[in-house]
């Protein structure tokens, strides 16, 4: 089976969202990093997730935001202001990672409890969409698809976009280097002819 490089994902939300052990005791453990390894598409992919805390301060986010390759920002979907917070956190990843444009999937968490749910379901997918990035309700007490998207395929997901971001710069890197090969040559065929 195929292995790939590491992948460093960072979660993001504020706090009490869900963002620690509670979502998904296989994939975060602490409030530091932690390593996870799953078959993803017949490739093996090693992931370091780093799960901040809600309340850092933005020195703080935006050095976690450098160390990322990939991000999930969480929400709870019974407390409208962590939806709310969403927003800002893309706007400094943004700043942080310009020009790239960084791979992304947006969380609403808490799934199970729809009876004090705060923030619609249809509200969630517009975010998502304005983000270009995909989106899933899950909840971290029963991991499960039924519930909108498990935690993992976030996680897999976040990783499938990765991959294909990093095939595209590798493409593109290939095409800038024979690009300047050509130009060589071509300098050099200029002198010798002139
Ligand atoms: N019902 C329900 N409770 C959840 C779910 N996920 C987390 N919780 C609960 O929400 C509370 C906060 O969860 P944490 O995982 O500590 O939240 P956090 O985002 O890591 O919070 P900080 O560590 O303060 O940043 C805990 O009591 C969890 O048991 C969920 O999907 N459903």
């Amino acid at each position: 089976m195929a292995k790939s490089p590491e992948v460093k994902l960072a979660v993001f939300g504020r706090a009490g969202v869900g963002k620690s052990g509670e979502i998904n005791p296989s994939l975060i453990c602490t409030k530091s990093t932690y390593r996870h390894q799953a078959n993803i598409d017949d490739e093996t992919v090693s992931m370091e997730i780093l799960d901040t805390a809600g309340q850092e301060d933005v020195l703080q986010k935006e050095g976690h935001m450098r160390w990322g390759d990939g991000f999930i920002l969480v929400y709870d979907i019974t407390d409208r202001g962590s939806f709310e917070d969403v927003a800002p956190l893309k706007g400094l990843l943004d700043e942080v990672k310009r020009p790239k444009h960084v791979p992304l999937v947006l969380l609403g968490n808490k799934a199970d409890l729809d009876h004090a749910r705060q923030v619609a379901t249809e509200e969630g997918e517009r975010l998502a969409a304005d983000m270009a990035c995909a989106f899933y309700e899950c909840s971290a007490c029963s991991d499960q698809v039924g519930t909108g998207g498990g935690v993992a395929e976030a996680f897999h997901e976040l990783c499938r976009e990765i991959r294909r971001r990093r095939a595209v710069q590798g493409k593109t890197r290939r095409r800038s280097s024979t690009t300047h090969v050509k130009q060589a040559i071509n300098k050099m065929l200029t002198k010798i002819s002139s």
